[in-house]
């Protein structure tokens, strides 16, 4: 019913409020806090035709845009695989990002969450 479907989104939505902080955390330099742009990194629209970083996430959430949490989990990802796309390998932004990625999923694939991927609403 449709109480109930909403006490599931904003249960769902407080999980993600939670993953989202925990994953911000492992990016102290924040470099993934805001959306890259082509004054700091040349071309990069031109690069990378799906761009994402935690405050799109956030508002993703707070507009109720997860569904479910592999939704949540494949933009961590995009964000994570545009940065070693658009970087080389030897740079600093390459290297977070693989860093953060190995780090976000391991948190986030663990057990500890199968109560939110069978979240349906
Ligand atoms: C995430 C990413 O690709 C990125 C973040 C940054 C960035 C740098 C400083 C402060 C905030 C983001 C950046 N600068 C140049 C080239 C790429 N980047």
């Amino acid at each position: 019913c449709v109480i109930k479907k909403l006490q599931e989104r904003t249960f769902l939505s407080k999980g993600l409020d939670h993953l989202l902080a925990q994953l911000e955390k492992k990016d102290p330099q924040n470099f993934f806090a805001w959306p890259v742009t082509d004054a700091i990194a040349p071309g990069y629209s031109q690069i990378i035709s799906n761009p994402m970083d935690f405050s799109t996430m956030r508002q993703k959430i707070d507009q109720n845009e997860y569904k479910h949490l592999d939704e949540f989990i494949a933009d961590f990802k995009l964000m994570c695989e545009n940065a070693m796309k658009y970087n080389h390998a030897e740079t600093v932004y390459y290297k977070a990002s693989k860093k953060l990625l190995q780090a976000g999923l391991k948190m986030m694939t663990s057990d500890k969450l199968g109560w939110m991927l069978n979240l349906v609403p």
